[in-house]
């Protein structure tokens, strides 16, 4: 993706990676699309040109050669290479510096990736005793059986983390039941659908009549939340699938514009986002909210929940959040987006901003 989109600050990151370890595998290193050695110098010698790095380029083409001498491009791009160190003045200093790409649809790219490299938001208690854990047992049946953990990690934003809301058979009956229909994940660009590359991943969508756990959780988020969640009040289960590498860059979960297909005339705008992580991950794979500077490390079986809008009707800015790159394993969440209409009588409006 970087490659194509021609950010060689990134594709020289990922590609020298590759180039080290295909060179330590000695031929033996199979992977699952059959790059090899000599594609991914290929690329790298040709990001290197881009980015005005011809000596390292030239030595990058010859080592290609070393490998296959019959590949008549990377001759010419040899020969190429040759003829323009030949004509340029001798290069004093360090070679030219490769620079970050000030990318302009990613303006909030430096905190994104600072939160997606620490570990997750830290507890913060000690700063202020409102963040604080406790067990919910509303008027529920449901939670009076069964007290659930909550953990809240901030006020504004409200987030909240709920510690084992469903258990492992639960989890992966809901990964069971989504796998056959998973397809790539698309978003909502414009008045369309549209895959994009800063929502890698694939995701389904399960009807509560897919499996009877998916209506247990209902009923659980239901009682917790004290919402509506019946359809159209809430959209279906949407679960979703990160692979290596797999994310989702910052965004908002509502509508910004009533144009947006996000937005419904029957059911309004997403007030709210109920997401379960069904696995853990090895390693990356935070929730990031961007603006409101924390990050929540996956914790399997938790639940994460924030409203998206405030009591007034208009959107939180502060929710601003992403999925950030899962690095080893994989991640499994399932969303539960809660509509705007339907919740009149159990989160009452407000003309304050504030709430
Ligand atoms: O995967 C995550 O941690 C966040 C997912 C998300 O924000 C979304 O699906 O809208
Ligand atoms: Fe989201």
């Amino acid at each position: 993706v970087a490659y194509d989109m021609e950010d060689y600050y990134h594709s020289i990151a990922w590609l020298e990676e590759a180039v080290t370890l295909f060179r330590q595998s000695h031929g033996n290193w199979f992977t699952e699309d059959q790059g090899s050695l000599e594609d991914s110098l290929d690329y790298l010698a040709f990001s290197y040109f881009k980015m005005g790095n011809i000596s390292y380029a030239l030595t990058l083409s010859r080592e290609f050669l070393h490998h296959d001498p019959s590949n008549k491009r990377i001759a010419r791009n040899v020969h190429k290479y040759e003829k323009l160190l030949a004509t340029m003045p001798p290069s004093r200093g360090p070679e030219v510096e490769v620079q970050r790409p000030n990318v302009t649809h990613l303006l909030t790219r430096e905190v994104y990736e600072s939160l997606c490299q620490s570990l997750g938001s830290q507890p913060r208690h000690y700063q202020d005793p409102k963040l604080h854990c406790s067990y919910v047992t509303s008027k529920s049946p449901l939670l009076i059986l069964q007290p659930m953990r909550r953990e809240i990690i901030s006020l504004q934003p409200y987030v909240v983390l709920y510690h084992n809301f469903i258990n492992d058979l639960e989890a992966e009956a809901i990964k069971r039941t989504a796998a056959p229909g998973l397809q790539r994940s698309v978003v909502a660009s414009g008045e369309n659908q549209s895959a994009v590359e800063y929502r890698i991943s694939k995701s389904a969508w399960l009807k509560d009549t897919a499996n009877p756990v998916v209506s247990k959780l209902d009923q659980r988020i239901a009682a917790l939340t004290g919402l509506n969640v019946q359809p159209p009040y809430a959209e279906y289960l949407q679960v979703v699938n990160y692979g290596i590498g797999g994310h989702y860059e910052p965004h908002f979960d509502h509508a910004t514009s009533s144009k947006s297909p996000l937005y419904r005339l029957n059911s309004g705008n997403r007030v709210a986002t109920f997401m379960i992580y069904l696995s853990s991950v090895d390693a990356g794979g935070s929730t990031a909210f961007i603006y409101a500077n924390f990050s929540v490390p996956v914790v399997k079986n938790a639940a994460l929940f924030w409203w998206n809008l405030h009591k007034n009707g208009q959107g939180n800015g502060e929710t601003l959040h992403a999925g950030c790159p899962v690095l080893i394993g994989d991640k499994w969440v399932a969303n539960k987006w809660i509509r705007e209409y339907g919740q009149e009588f159990h989160r009452p409006c407000s003309a304050n901003p504030d709430d």
